[in-house]
Order: structure tokens, then C-alpha cells, then sequence
């Protein structure tokens, strides 16, 4: 039985970079279940604080807390970039390899890369570079990376920016596959509509700080503050 690593708690948590600060500060936890969808206007942080989240960024000041110790974390979580990258190697072997990095079997890896490869609809690929694939291809192929090692959180930058409504549609269902198998979601949007199709909550960020933090149908039906309503409707919001 692995240990839950969740909640996640945020404690006045700041990222600085050459003294400007980038986020914070930022209070918040991610419980264990459900999808958090992290919206705002460009530049308002959210690619920050998923990094943050994830420890790609480290907190200047204030604290990123995990249920368990943090070295034990890592093993736990997955990151997908908006924009991933592709290893010079075939679909199937581009999967399997976390596994292969953490001590799995050439043949188990290969099964489950297989396994994994047809549920996110990348059957017919397998042997295919994955540098060659279409946009949404290779967001499968990222999801699918990301998955295979049964991950309790994984974060998403953005996971559908560029990529058409029937790509978008499939993305969107193998999250909510993901999310019914238990895997807590974290994930930036543009999208208006995504975000109301996917969110059990919403993180709204405004200037690096979280402006408002609340469950998705109050806030999509009724946000608190002018601005989140303002930036709902699609005004200018700054
Ligand atoms: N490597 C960096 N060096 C300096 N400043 C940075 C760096 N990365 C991001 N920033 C700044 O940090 C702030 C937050 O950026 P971030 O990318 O997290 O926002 P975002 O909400 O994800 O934006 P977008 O919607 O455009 O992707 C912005 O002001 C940005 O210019």
C-alpha cells in the first residue's frame, strides 16, 4: 500500500526570480480527490505555481508541504508540459520508458507501454517516432508517459493549447478516465469551456496571487469577485 502524498498544502508560498517576485504569496491545499482547474489572464502565474506545486520551482519564501516526506513525493507525481518533448524513439518505447528507468522489465514495460498506448489511441503507432507526430499525438503519447506509472497527482500546463476540438475531446476523455481511476488532477486552461467541462474546483489567479479559490459551479454561475466575473465574460482583466 504506498502512502497517500496528498494534501498539498501551499503556505504563503513565493517564487522569485532575479528579485521580481513571480507568484505569491499563496495559500492553498489540494485535497485528495477531484480535478482543480488553475485559470487566469496571461502571465497571472499559472505555469508557475503547477511548477511550484510540482518542485520544479522552489518557494522563496513561505512553504510547499506534502502529506509524506518530500523525496518520497516525486515517485508520485507527473508533470505534462504544454509543450512536451519528444525522445528520438518509437511511440511504444517513448512510454514504456519511465517504467524502464524505475527498474520495471524490459518485457513488462513493453506489455504495459502497449497496454497504455491503445487506451489513450496510439495502438496503431507503436513503432512510429514520436518526434513525427501530430500535435495531439503527442499529447497522447505525454499522458500516456505520464500515467503508466499510476500516478496520485498529475499536473497539466495546458495540456490542449493548439490542438483541434476532436484532439481536445480525446484528451479530455482520457482525463476523466484518469480522474474516475483516482489520479488527482491539477491543470491550467485558456479554455473557457474546458474548464467548466472538467473542474471540480477553480483556482483563479490575478498578479501572481490566488485571487479567488472555489468550488467550480458557484464560481462559474457566480464568482465573488468583479474580476474573476469580469475575466468569465471575457473583458480585459488586469
Ligand atoms: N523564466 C522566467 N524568468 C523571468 N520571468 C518569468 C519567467 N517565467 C515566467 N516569468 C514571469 O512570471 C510571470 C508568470 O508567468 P507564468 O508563465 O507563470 O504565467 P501564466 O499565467 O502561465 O501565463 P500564460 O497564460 O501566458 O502561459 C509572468 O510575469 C512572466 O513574465
Amino acid at each position: 500500500m504506498v502512502a497517500p502524498i496528498l494534501p498539498l498544502t501551499l503556505s504563503a508560498a513565493i517564487v522569485k526570480r532575479q528579485g521580481r517576485r513571480l507568484i505569491g504569496p499563496v495559500d492553498c491545499t489540494i485535497e485528495a480527490a477531484g480535478t482543480t482547474i488553475v485559470m487566469g489572464p496571461n502571465g497571472s502565474g499559472k505555469t508557475t505555481l503547477l511548477r511550484l506545486m510540482h518542485g520544479l520551482e522552489r518557494a522563496r519564501e513561505g512553504r510547499v508541504a506534502w502529506a509524506v516526506d518530500e523525496p518520497a513525493t516525486r515517485a508520485h507525481q507527473a508533470y505534462v508540459f504544454q509543450t512536451p518533448i519528444m525522445m528520438r524513439r518509437s511511440v511504444v518505447e517513448c512510454i514504456a520508458y519511465p517504467l524502464l528507468t524505475h527498474g520495471t522489465g524490459r518485457r513488462e514495460a513493453r506489455a504495459r507501454a502497449e497496454e497504455w498506448a491503445a487506451r489513450v489511441g496510439l495502438g496503431d503507432a507503436l513503432g512510429r517516432m514520436a518526434t513525427v507526430l501530430s500535435g495531439g499525438e503527442k499529447q497522447k503519447l505525454a499522458l500516456a508517459r505520464a500515467l503508466i506509472r499510476r500516478p496520485q497527482v498529475l499536473f497539466l500546463d495546458e495540456p490542449c493549447a493548439n490542438l483541434d476540438g476532436r484532439a481536445t475531446r480525446e484528451i479530455e476523455s482520457i482525463l476523466a478516465e484518469a480522474r474516475a481511476d483516482g489520479v488527482r488532477i491539477v491543470m491550467s486552461t485558456h479554455d473557457m469551456g474546458q474548464a467548466r467541462r472538467l473542474a471540480d474546483d477553480v483556482l483563479f489567479l490575478l498578479n501572481g496571487r490566488i485571487h479567488e479559490a472555489a468550488m467550480a459551479w458557484p464560481f462559474f454561475a457566480e464568482p465573488a469577485t468583479p474580476e474573476a466575473r469580469a475575466f468569465l465574460k471575457g473583458d480585459i482583466v488586469e
